[in-house]
């Protein structure tokens, strides 16, 4: 099916968009099928109706680092926590990796009431874009206004350390330079525009609370600011590609995150990016180390407990600032 409508004024043919969109799509050219707007309502509806909490705050939680939002850790910050694995979520995939649980949890964080991924979906797992992407428009639906995406990454920057926050100041979309965006294909305006504009992608406001939380948290010494990137995965990188990365001004690489803030942008949520370095990216033949998910996990695990304070917080902040806005 054509994603525009085609009419001829003059001889010249004229294109008029498309308010919606078929219920599913035909194949859009990656051999994938896409769902309708009616379908995520659906997922939306059936989440609602399985939790009283009306989340204005979503969150997703990186590798290693969903184990904070386990049972016991948690009590305390996420109040009557409702957990709704995502096999038993219409149209909702399923997580492979190990260090993302598969789960949505539902409840409040503070006085804010929250939805928190506890494990996303990538690319390299077989999804394609829109589809790791896909629990974001469900966000947007269930009410939704603030998207918190969290995720492991490899330090680039020299200046990091393992175990430092990264808040993440801009993204360069390398999979989108090969046109490979979540947003390809028909767009439906009752998500976003066409063409979204991606120069305001992180939310300034919250970079400056994030900076100021972290002061008051003493743990300023940790938390950096800094440009992620997305690679497809699911390999970790060479030294020549790691190398032309930090020269176009990347600090931070990963495999997710990116699609995901494209999304919720078209979608006109407000975003805060959080990485935390995991291990250090290897840019010389002489380093004996290499990457692996292993240590990525671990330092999840080291590093929950500021994690979770940190993030507990910036919610009860970004809370305050959405009710003022
Ligand atoms: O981005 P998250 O999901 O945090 O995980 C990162 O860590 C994993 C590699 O160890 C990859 O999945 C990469 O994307
Ligand atoms: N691409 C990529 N993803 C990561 N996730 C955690 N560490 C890394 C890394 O070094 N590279």
């Amino acid at each position: 099916m054509s994603p525009t409508n085609a009419s001829y004024e003059n001889g010249s043919k004229v294109f008029t968009p498309k308010n919606t969109l078929p219920e599913v799509e035909t194949e859009n050219g990656n051999g994938h099928k896409r769902y309708s707007y009616e379908m995520l309502v659906e997922t939306a509806q059936f989440l609602l109706s399985r939790t009283s909490t009306r989340p204005v705050i979503g969150i997703i939680c990186g590798s290693g680092m969903g184990s904070y939002w386990n049972e016991g850790s948690l009590a305390e910050s996420i109040v009557e926590a409702e957990r709704i694995p995502y096999e038993e979520i219409p149209n909702f995939p399923v997580s492979t990796v190990e260090g993302h649980h598969g789960k949505m949890v539902f409840g409040t964080l503070g006085e804010v009431p929250v939805v928190a991924m506890q494990g996303r979906f990538h690319y390299y797992e077989g999804y394609p874009l829109w589809k790791c992407c896909l629990p974001v428009r469900v966000m947007k639906l269930l009410g939704v206004k603030t998207l918190i995406a969290t995720n492991a990454a490899g330090g680039l920057n020299p200046r990091y350390k393992i175990g430092d926050l990264m808040i993440v100041k801009d993204h360069i979309n390398m999979m989108g330079f090969a046109g490979n965006n979540p947003l390809h294909g028909p767009n439906d305006e009752r998500f976003g525009p066409r063409f979204p504009p991606m120069s305001k992608a992180y939310d300034l406001e919250f970079r400056k609370i994030a900076k100021q939380v972290a002061k008051e948290l003493n743990i300023e010494n940790i938390v950096r600011e800094g440009v992620y990137t997305c690679l497809g995965g699911p390999n970790f990188e060479t030294v020549a590609e790691l190398n032309m990365l930090k020269m176009v001004g990347v600090d931070a690489v990963g495999m997710s995150t990116v699609h995901e803030v494209i999304t919720a942008r078209h979608c006109d949520l407000k975003v805060f990016g959080l990485s935390l370095i995991t291990n250090e990216c290897i840019t010389s033949y002489e380093q004996d180390n290499e990457a692996n998910h292993e240590e990525v996990l671990d330092v999840g695990r080291m590093r929950q407990d500021v994690l979770r304070k940190y993030v507990a917080r910036l919610v009860e902040e970004f809370g305050r600032e959405e009710q003022r806005t």
